[in-house]
């Protein structure tokens, strides 16, 4: 355990060297070769207006040098041009997909990592003309300051940091015995170390350019399992914008040209020198700060006591989450909260507003009646549009229940205008950075408590019909 801290206080301190607070971050290659030219070359379309611009507010981005009408096509990939991590003309090598079924589910990012780094260490890579393009450091947490990490909005989101920085010292370590006394003809990486640092570049790199896409050909909607992650060439030189002029689409196998796999198009009217700005949607790690951003979400642990505490201010007796009946337990290991290996990660905020297993969680545990219970599928439980399934007062006081909960984990962040003010007063790039993720986060848990405060009104007004 001991050697396990100082090994993370290692790699936090390691970080420090790493920190650029340029907006323009250095890239793999001083000189890295010209990618709209390979992108041609290799049978894909770029608008002659479409250029890379190295000066855009958030580093490298694409700009248009005239007026274009919507609907244009501006980018088009050939399938051979996305880089993932197998595809059926190339599988990936029998040691790259042993290390990658060490991965866990979640960390998908690493996956597609080990693929990069596989590329990147191979001097005549295919790929090379896209990965030295790439920036040499990101602004995502595991590459922030130490002293920064401190100061991250909430403690499941350092939960996450130290998470990740153990997962990749303990995988550096799998990757070391794993790929000990391996030919260079069979290695995966040519031979190369490939360290804690080296993956977490590959999983920052991954995680703040990988798009989901289907393998083949299919109009994009995000999210679903389907998706392959993928690394799209130029296309990922795009920055966001929640009013994006651009969008990414797969053609339907309409017939259409088999060659394409992908292609950016005019949403709107793009105007002469404004840059292509998609919409990322649900990209695992922004590495920057959205306002007001509809997808963001915290990540908080299922946590009985908490929970318990919560429901008590709420007017229950104690212990309704550490002491479920016989069949609320097994409810709740249906929805993977309890048993031999539980997933206690719940989400509130996003376009879910409260993860629905913590939801279907409260409210069968605020129930107490089986019989009711019985009536709804876990689905309908687990659902926020299923209005009062329970009824209205276990409907109001599971929302008063999370409200109680978001408080009690410390998520709702005090001080809100101090950061504000310290904003104003002029702060380092990551520490300005760090303190809109604090105001960000905060901002998420006044919403998910302001948007179950007015369903909690409107829930009273049903229960009491002469209320005024
Ligand atoms: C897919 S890349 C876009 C290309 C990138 N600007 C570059 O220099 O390679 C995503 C990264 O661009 C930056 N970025 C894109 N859109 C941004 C925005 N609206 N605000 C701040 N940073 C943004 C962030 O660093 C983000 O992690």
């Amino acid at each position: 355990m001991a050697t396990l801290k100082a090994a993370i206080t290692f790699l936090k301190a390691n970080i420090r060297g790493l920190i650029c607070a340029s907006q323009r971050p250095p890239r793999l290659s001083h000189h890295p070769p010209d990618l709209v030219r390979w992108i041609e070359r290799e049978g894909g379309f770029v608008h002659h207006a479409v250029k890379l611009s190295q000066d855009t507010p958030f580093g490298f981005g694409l700009i248009s040098t005239e007026q274009i009408p919507q609907g244009t096509d501006l980018i088009t990939l050939p399938p051979h041009v996305p880089l993932r991590f197998e595809s059926d003309d190339a599988p990936p090598s029998p040691l790259l997909a042993a290390l990658s079924r060490r991965v866990p589910e979640e960390l998908w990012a690493m996956k597609l990592g080990l693929r990069l780094l596989q590329e990147r260490a191979n001097a005549d890579s295919f790929w090379w003309p896209y990965i030295s393009n790439l920036p040499v450091t990101y602004t995502v947490p595991i590459f922030f300051h130490p002293e920064d990490i401190e100061n991250l909005p909430l403690k499941p989101f350092q939960y996450q940091f130290d998470e990740r920085c153990r997962f990749l010292l303990h995988f550096e370590e799998e990757v070391r015995e794993t790929l000990e006394g391996v030919q260079a003809s069979d290695h995966p990486f040519r031979g190369q170390d490939v360290n804690a640092s080296d993956l977490r570049w590959a999983l920052s790199a991954v995680s703040t350019r990988a798009f989901r896409l289907h393998g083949n050909r299919k109009v994009v909607q995000g999210g679903s399992s389907d998706h392959v992650p993928m690394m799209l060439p130029l296309i990922d030189m795009c920055n966001h914008s929640f009013s994006p002029n651009v969008k990414i689409i797969q053609d339907q196998d309409d017939g259409s040209d088999s060659n394409t796999l992908v292609k950016v198009v005019a949403e709107t009217q793009v105007k002469e020198n404004d840059q292509l700005l998609l919409n990322y949607g649900c990209l695992l790690d922004y590495g920057f700060v959205v306002e007001s951003n509809p997808y963001d979400t915290i990540e908080l642990n299922y946590d009985e006591g908490l929970l318990d505490a919560a429901s008590l201010a709420v007017g229950f007796a104690s212990g309704k989450f550490s002491s479920p009946a016989p069949w609320q337990h097994q409810l709740l290991s249906q929805l993977n909260l309890a048993g031999k290996m539980p997933n206690l990660k719940v989400t509130l905020g996003g376009q879910e507003t409260v993860d629905g297993r913590l939801l279907a969680a409260i409210r069968i545990l605020l129930s107490g009646e089986l019989v009711e219970v019985e009536k709804h599928d876990l689905e309908a439980l687990k659902s926020l549009s299923s209005v009062a399934p329970l009824g209205i007062a276990n409907e109001i006081a599971t929302f008063q229940t999370v409200m109680v909960f978001c408080v009690l984990a410390n998520v709702v962040l005090s001080q809100l205008e101090d950061h504000e003010a310290i904003l104003k007063q002029g702060v380092s790039d990551t520490a300005e950075l760090i303190i809109k993720y604090r105001i960000q986060k905060k901002s998420v848990f006044s919403g998910v408590i302001e948007d179950l405060r007015r369903r909690v009104k409107l829930l009273s007004a049903q229960e009491t019909p002469n209320a005024s």
